[in-house]
């Protein structure tokens, strides 16, 4: 046999990565053409996958962000309401109207329930976080359990007190690097403070990010950090959840679930101990603890897994929370140190409204009543959205515009896409804060924002995560003048890090600031 002579000069061991390839090809081959032929008989449209190697538009991953391939099937698909392709074997059917998203994500939210991250039915930590959650009865009495944490009012008064601690230690730091002619790192110093505010706020842990780097941080900014390692954690909860082999990938790892479990020990041992009811997610825990035991917290043991997943929930906001804080601060800094105009407007809204409220320092009332930072941050949030895509798996077969979905198939969406399609947004590209002004914003604006999420289960933090940025961003401006030291221009999808689901800038976002004259605090 001539033809076989090369391949038996070969090394026996070439064989063996020869036989897995030629076998994942094989794979990949009836994966496509089984699924293929599924969305050609429902009549969903869907781009043709080359022969054995799928969708050429995601060999870049890895060097670019899934951001920069899905934009482009978005904008190649004008003519279509949705589009079904494979991301390596892996199907999805992106919708690109907002009509349809809402029809999805809110209309029919009980036959497409669950999101991309969706835990296997195993886990019983994870089907207490509200982001992963498979059982809608858990979920939604999670969700109702945890709605007073996510209620601002829980920041008023003397509670602001801490985070007007962060918002010292913010200017202390900030203050620091100017004088030692250092610019000022966003990301590390949105981390910080993000950090110290959720853990003192939620559960009385009195942090310092700048003096200390608490076991609990490291362990969260891994579960954020971009690179391989996560981008297969990702896909293994995405894609290959029910399989035991990979627990050890699992998107929350053991390490980070001991420490917490630790930490909610400590703090609901010594809360029984105090005695004060502090309205924190301390106090609801212990609640549960009372209701479903009816013994006092003093072993390891009594720290439930639904008392994780709700701290979970919390914390690490059911997974994107904390992270977009740290994105969305960061972005708000960069746009706005490229435009001083919308500075110097902060900075005369912050002087308005503490005379209105007859304040001298950032309360919980000036910071609330701070319209136009808000639009800033909204608009920020529409330009940089923090998920690549947001996601809902069919629970059960349905049909909708014309086309019948089967259980199990994966809808994608790409907020990124949408808040920069100029058939929603006029001249998408630009930072235009009074887009959202209330005057301007219309039911097409409200539909197509995506930066949250849509129907029952999107975002419930919005509100603590906007006060928290608005006291972060508001006092940041208010006390100096942010100027672009590594990013000069207004970034892109290009700028963002490719080994990541969410969309984090690659580099540091460095600014450099000027101290203002202000009035006494
Ligand atoms: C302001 C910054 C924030 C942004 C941009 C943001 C964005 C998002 C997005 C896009 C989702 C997915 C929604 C969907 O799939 O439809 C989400 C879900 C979630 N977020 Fe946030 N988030 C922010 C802050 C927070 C904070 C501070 C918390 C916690 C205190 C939090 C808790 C959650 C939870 C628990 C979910 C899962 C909801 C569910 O599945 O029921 N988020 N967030």
């Amino acid at each position: 046999m001539d033809f076989l002579e090369p391949l038996s000069s070969l090394p026996a061991l070439l064989y063996v990565p020869l036989l897995v390839g030629s076998l994942c090809l094989v794979f990949n081959y009836l994966v496509y053409s089984r699924r293929v032929a599924e969305w050609r008989k429902s009549k969903i449209p869907f781009l043709e996958p080359s022969f054995l190697i799928g969708h050429k538009y995601f060999w870049s991953v890895g060097s670019n962000s899934a951001v920069v391939p899905i934009d482009r099937i978005y904008r190649e698909n004008k003519d279509k309401d949705l589009v079904a392709f494979f991301i390596a074997t892996m199907p999805v059917v992106l919708v690109r109207s907002p009509a349809l998203i809402k029809q999805i994500f809110a209309k029919q939210f009980d036959k497409a329930f669950e999101t991309g991250l969706a835990a296997s039915h195993n886990d019983k930590i994870a089907q207490h976080t509200l982001t992963q959650s498979t059982d809608k009865d858990v979920w939604k009495s999670d969700r109702n359990k945890l709605s007073p944490m996510f209620a601002t009012a829980r920041f008023s008064g003397e509670r602001f007190a801490k985070i007007r601690t962060q918002i010292t230690r913010m200017w202390t730091h900030v203050g620091e690097a100017h004088l030692q002619g250092r610019p000022i790192n966003m990301k590390q110093v949105a981390l910080n403070f993000s950090f110290d505010s959720m853990f003192n706020s939620f559960i009385d842990l009195d942090t310092n990010s700048y003096e200390k780097k608490e076991e609990l941080l490291t362990l969260s900014e891994s579960l954020f950090e971009p690179g391989w390692c996560r981008l297969l954690s990702f896909f293994a909860q995405t894609r290959l959840k029910e399989i035991p082999a990979l627990e050890a990938f699992k998107f929350i790892p053991q390490t980070f679930i001991d420490s917490l479990r630790s930490v909610l020990q400590k703090q609901m041992y010594q809360r029984r101990l105090d005695g004060n009811n502090k309205n924190d997610l301390i106090d609801l825990l212990i609640g549960l603890n009372d209701q479903d035991q009816d013994k006092k917290v003093n072993s390891e043991m009594d720290v439930t897994n639904e008392m994780i997943g709700l701290a979970l929930s919390i914390l690490s906001g059911g997974i994107p929370g904390m992270r977009s804080i740290v994105t969305l601060a960061s972005s708000t800094v960069h746009i706005l140190s490229l435009h001083s105009e919308h500075q110097e407007r902060i900075r005369q809204e912050v002087e308005e409204v503490m005379k209105k409220h007859n304040a001298t320092e950032f309360t919980y009332e000036v910071v609330r009543d701070l319209q136009f930072l808000e639009q800033c941050l909204r608009e920020t949030a529409r330009l940089y959205p923090n998920n690549v895509a947001l996601m809902r798996v069919c629970t059960e077969d349905f049909m909708i515009a014309d086309h019948s979905f089967k259980k199990g198939e994966r809808f994608m969406v790409s907020p990124y896409s949408v808040h920069r399609d100029p058939a929603y947004f006029e001249n998408p590209n630009e930072f235009d804060p009074d887009r959202f002004s209330p005057r301007n914003r219309d039911n097409r604006v409200v539909d197509a924002f995506l930066g949250f999420g849509k129907g029952p289960r999107k975002c419930p933090g919005n509100n603590v995560g906007f006060l928290l940025l608005s006291a972060l961003v508001g006092s940041l401006v208010h006390k100096y003048q942010v100027r672009p030291h590594s990013h000069m221009k207004q970034m892109d999808a290009y700028d963002f890090h490719a080994r990541t689901a969410f969309t984090v800038h690659k580099d540091d976002v460095l600014v450099d600031v000027v101290p203002r004259e202000v009035r006494a605090y």
